[in-house]
C-alpha cells in the first residue's frame, strides 16, 4: 500500500483565458475557487458534488476530475482500488471561467498528493503537460496551476508557461446560458490575415505592460481581432455587453471562449443584463494548492 491514509483537500482557482488579444497564450487566475477533497478508501469510486454543475456532471469514471486523477495515477504508476471524492463547486460551468481547467488541475494535484512520494515522481512540468494534454490548450491550466498571470505556449508538443505577478480589479458578468468551449473553438477560422495576427501580437505584448504598470493602456491593450468577433454569433448578448462597456471606456473582453464578459474595473455591477450574475473579483496569487 503506497497511498496516504488521510483525506487531502485542494482548492483550484477560476481562470480567464485570452484577456482579449492573448488567444491560447494568456490566463489570469481569479479569486473564485472550487474545493475538492479526496480520500483513498474501500473499493470503487464514490463522487459527491455540491454547487455548480451538481445536476449535470456524471458520478462515474467519466467525471472530468476523476479522469484527470486517473491519468495522473497512470503516470505515477499507482491506482488506488477505491476513491471517495467530495466536490464543492463555485466556478460556473461552460461560461469561459475555466471550470474544466480547475477540475483537471485539482484532479492531478490531488492524485500526486495521494501517492506516497508523488511530488518526486510527477514534477510541476509533468503536471502542466498532463493538464494541457487533457484540456487541449495551455492558457487556463497554466494559470490555474500557478496563480497570477500565466503566459503559456506550446514548444513542439511541450507545454511551457511563465508566471507573472499582477494585481487587477476584475468584474465578471456571467450569463445564464452556457456555451461549450468546444463549440466556441469550432467557430474560429482556420487562417487569419497577417495584419490581424500582427495587430494581436502588439496588443498582447502591450497588455503585459498595461497589467504590470500602465493601467491607462488597458483599453487599447485588450483589443482583439483573432477570436471574439467570430464567436459573437454564439453569444450575441455577451458581445453586445462587451461593445457597450468598451464604448464607455471600460477595458472589457470575452472571458476565455465565452460567454462571460470580463472587465478590468470594479463598481460597474449595474451594467449586468437582467438574469446574469456578476462577481467583483481580484487576481488569485496562488494556484491549485493543498489546503488540508
Ligand atoms: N468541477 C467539475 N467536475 C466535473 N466536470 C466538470 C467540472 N468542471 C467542468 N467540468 C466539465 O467541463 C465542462 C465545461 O468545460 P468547458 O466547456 O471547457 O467550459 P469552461 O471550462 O469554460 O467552464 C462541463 O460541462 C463539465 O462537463
Ligand atoms: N484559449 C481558449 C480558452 C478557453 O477557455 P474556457 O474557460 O472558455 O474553457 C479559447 O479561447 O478557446
Amino acid at each position: 500500500m503506497s497511498f496516504v491514509q488521510h483525506p487531502v483537500t485542494v482548492q483550484a482557482p477560476a481562470t480567464s483565458a485570452n484577456l482579449g488579444p492573448g488567444f491560447d497564450a494568456l490566463g489570469l487566475a481569479l479569486t473564485l475557487h472550487d474545493t475538492v477533497t479526496a480520500e483513498v478508501e474501500g473499493d470503487g469510486l464514490s463522487i459527491e458534488v455540491r454547487g455548480e454543475g451538481a445536476d449535470e456532471v456524471p458520478r462515474d469514471a467519466s467525471h472530468l476530475l476523476y479522469r484527470a486523477m486517473s491519468a495522473a495515477f497512470d503516470l505515477l504508476g499507482e491506482t488506488p482500488a477505491g476513491l471517495r471524492l467530495t466536490c464543492e463547486n463555485v466556478i460556473p460551468h461552460g461560461r469561459g471561467l475555466g471550470s474544466s481547467a480547475a477540475a483537471i488541475s485539482a484532479g492531478i494535484v490531488l492524485a500526486r498528493a495521494l501517492v506516497d512520494g508523488g511530488d518526486d515522481r510527477l514534477d510541476d512540468r509533468a503536471v502542466l503537460q498532463l493538464a494541457t494534454d487533457l484540456e487541449g490548450h495551455p492558457d487556463n491550466v497554466a494559470a490555474a496551476l500557478s496563480g497570477g498571470l500565466a503566459i503559456a505556449w506550446i514548444d513542439g508538443a511541450a507545454a511551457e508557461a511563465v508566471r507573472l505577478d499582477v494585481d487587477a480589479d476584475v468584474t465578471v458578468f456571467v450569463p445564464p446560458q452556457a456555451v461549450a468551449t468546444e463549440t466556441a473553438r469550432g467557430l474560429l477560422p482556420a487562417e487569419v490575415a497577417h495584419a490581424d495576427a500582427a495587430f494581436n501580437a502588439g496588443r498582447a505584448a502591450l497588455l503585459i505592460a498595461a497589467l504590470r504598470d500602465e493601467p491607462a493602456r488597458l483599453i487599447s491593450a485588450t483589443e482583439d481581432r483573432l477570436h471574439q468577433s467570430f464567436r459573437a454569433e454564439a453569444m450575441p448578448a455577451s458581445y453586445k455587453l462587451l461593445r457597450q462597456l468598451r464604448v464607455e471606456g471600460v477595458p472589457a473582453v470575452i472571458s476565455g471562449a465565452g460567454p462571460s464578459v470580463l472587465a478590468f474595473a470594479h463598481g460597474i455591477t449595474d451594467a449586468a443584463p437582467s438574469g446574469w450574475s456578476v462577481h467583483e473579483l481580484g487576481v488569485a496569487k496562488l494556484g491549485t494548492r493543498i489546503v488540508a
